[in-house]
């Protein structure tokens, strides 16, 4: 069925809807990994985004529910150029359209993504809607609670032997949870709008701040919850969790023109001048001029654009990353940093 996606300055591009959910909308934004589009579509962080992928060829491989981040897809659509109808690999159970049917999801296919992605790329970024006739439709940019679709409802552990983790789940990834385990720690997984009083009762060795979609302003309790803790227990942050972090430590965040979503961004460590290959996803961005803190060192930042991915306080144990150390999709070059938040826990 001919169907579109039309941009919030009415702009249109012409495609093919293969889905049997015909209609979607949300902020578009583009992905330029090669592979990895099982774990990108469950990725908690991409709620309420319609989701562009620019290699063309999309589902040659399947879907095997092992490689997916969440329980289910929180996209509002899928754009590809190519989809693949006759996935081919010995680990695949569903081809991507049956799965994404199960939870309506819409896909267009045949979409001119290089021409799409050119224009967030010069434009910044847009919201969109995918139809099929009514090409007079508004589009929305209107957002919902991002944080309470993604979260849990309740709290649950996952046992282990080593340090206790208060996993605040903003929208967490299913790599991030693995590394922990694989590390051994004992994983305490807390509601996005926990209160200091609920973290407390497990005496966690350090709080860690998740993932999670949307504006990381938006999440309010969430920097009240990182701000109470600030000084008295070890803090990590994993993307929407530095964020966070940072606006707790009383530094701004920005929108960025067009985000980072891919596989291959390369950070640097200032501290040691090493460089890394990561898995990035997010829209927003600590804004570099607004860290003025003299206890606060910039530890990475991005080689493409020099934005900050990474700080550290002096007194505190504080340690935060913009990108995905679990990777999920991606490298595994920063897995390392699972290992060393044990010594933020020592630090203390
Ligand atoms: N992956 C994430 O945690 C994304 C963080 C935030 N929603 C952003 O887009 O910047």
């Amino acid at each position: 069925m001919k169907g579109f996606i039309k941009l919030n300055d009415s702009t249109i591009f012409e495609g093919e809807i293969i889905s049997k959910k015909d209609f979607g909308q949300g902020e578009v934004v583009f992905n330029t990994s090669m592979t990895g589009y099982e774990e990108s579509i469950t990725d908690p962080s991409y709620a309420g985004e319609i989701l562009v992928m620019t290699y063309p060829l999309i589902g040659n491989y399947g879907v095997n529910l092992e490689n997916l981040q969440s329980k289910r897809p929180p996209i509002k659509g899928l754009i590809v150029k190519d989809y693949c109808q006759f996935p081919s690999h010995h680990t695949s159970q569903y081809s991507l359209l049956d799965y994404l049917d199960q939870y309506d999801v819409p896909v267009l296919n045949k979409v001119d993504t290089r021409a799409l992605t050119k224009k967030l790329r010069t434009e910044g970024s847009m919201y969109g809607v995918i139809a099929t006739q009514d090409y007079s439709l508004e589009v929305s940019t209107s957002t919902e609670n991002l944080l309470d679709s993604v979260s849990t409802k309740e709290t649950y552990r996952i046992q282990g032997d080593g340090p206790k983790i208060a996993l605040i789940d903003l929208g967490v990834k299913k790599n991030i949870v693995k590394q922990l385990k694989s590390e051994g720690y004992d994983i305490y997984v807390f509601p996005y709008n926990s209160t200091k009083n609920d973290v407390d009762k497990v005496q966690p060795d350090l709080v860690l701040f998740s993932n999670g979609p949307g504006d990381p302003k938006k999440a309010k309790e969430a920097i009240l919850l990182a701000k109470e803790f600030i000084g008295e227990k070890p803090l990590f942050g994993i993307c929407l969790g530095h964020q966070i972090i940072s606006l707790a430590l009383g530094f701004n965040t920005v929108k960025m023109k067009f985000g980072h979503r891919g596989t291959n961004h390369p950070v640097k460590n200032l501290l040691n001048n090493k460089c890394y290959i990561t898995s990035q996803n997010h829209g927003y961005m600590v804004e570099k001029e607004s860290v003025k803190n003299k206890d606060l060192i910039i530890t990475y930042i991005n080689l493409n654009d020099q934005s900050i991915e990474g700080i550290m306080h002096k007194k505190y144990p504080i340690f935060t990353v913009q990108f995905h150390p679990e990777c999920g999709p991606g490298v595994h070059d920063t897995a390392f940093i699972f290992k060393k938040i044990r010594g933020l826990i020592c630090r203390q």
